[in-house]
């Protein structure tokens, strides 16, 4: 488990853009150092806003597209190319303007009839990430280089929302949602286990609707009252906020150079 650090943003602009350029380097340096480099995407608006900051930059052509393997955190399950899919959206925020390989983009499984439902939907994408695990991961799942989440208005990250089964899940790496508070109701999540599984965790939270969330996350609440807090990777955990978000966090959690 590592210790969250926390940066905070004057605006979401400004923080979307430089989790962009941080995404960039962490992707070059897994590419030099690994050869390939893998990402899992959060959908949301400050996921989607990273991903429109990304397409923008410049530097974007610093990224070998070809060799990063693209993994969600949550889907909603929903038919393909629905516009609400987490999918669609970092299509038409990223994906379709870079050159990725299409078979290191692996999407959750859609609503079109191939699985039963989010259950059957989960367990596949288990599988899927099962198969792609090496054996230095020591685990079910990949060990990512970086997990984005969103974080929503009630503390949920992916599709784990307070009290709901999934946040208490332990053993599987996936799972389907049945009933979640947000439309659509039902949808598919990695689980806290899996999050936990990446090198880098971080979570993106923009806005005053989120000072909430952010202060009762940091502030030592329990993962199942309040998800977001149940969130971590293996050797980073960092809190990208801006300053509207950050409003009701004690002062004393982030560095005085923050604005
Ligand atoms: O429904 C979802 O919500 C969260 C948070 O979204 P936001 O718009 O409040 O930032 C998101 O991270 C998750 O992937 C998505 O399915």
């Amino acid at each position: 488990m590592s210790t969250p650090q926390i940066v905070v943003h004057r605006d979401k602009e400004l923080m979307a853009q430089a989790a962009a350029a941080r995404l960039i380097t962490k992707i070059v340096d897994a590419q030099a150092a690994r050869g390939s480099a893998s990402v899992v995407l959060t959908g949301g608006r400050n996921g989607n806003g990273l991903l429109a900051a990304l397409a923008a930059a410049p530097a974007r052509d610093a990224v070998d597209w070809s060799r990063l393997d693209l993994w969600w955190g949550d889907e909603r399950f929903l038919p393909e190319g629905d516009p609400d899919r987490n999918a669609t959206q970092a299509r038409e925020a990223l994906l379709d303007a870079v050159p990725l390989d299409p078979k290191r983009v692996h999407v959750m499984p859609a609503a079109d009839g191939t699985y039963d439902d989010a259950d059957a939907a989960a367990e596949a994408y288990a599988a899927e990430l099962a198969a792609a695990a090496r054996p230095e991961d020591h685990g079910p799942v990949p060990a990512f280089d970086v997990l984005l989440l969103g974080v929503g208005p009630d503390t949920h990250v992916a599709s784990l929302f307070p009290e709901l089964p999934g946040v208490r899940e332990t053993e599987r790496a996936v799972v389907g949602v049945h009933g979640a508070p947000k439309p659509p109701p039902t949808r598919v999540s990695l689980t806290l286990p899996a999050i936990r599984a990446a090198r880098e965790v971080w979570l993106l939270a923009a806005g005053e609707d989120k000072a909430g969330a952010v202060a009762l996350a940091l502030s030592g609440a329990g993962e199942v009252q309040a998800p977001a807090a149940g969130a971590y990777g293996t050797r980073r955990t960092l809190w990208l906020l801006d300053q509207a978000a950050a409003a009701r966090l004690p002062r004393d959690l982030y560095p005085p150079a923050s604005p």
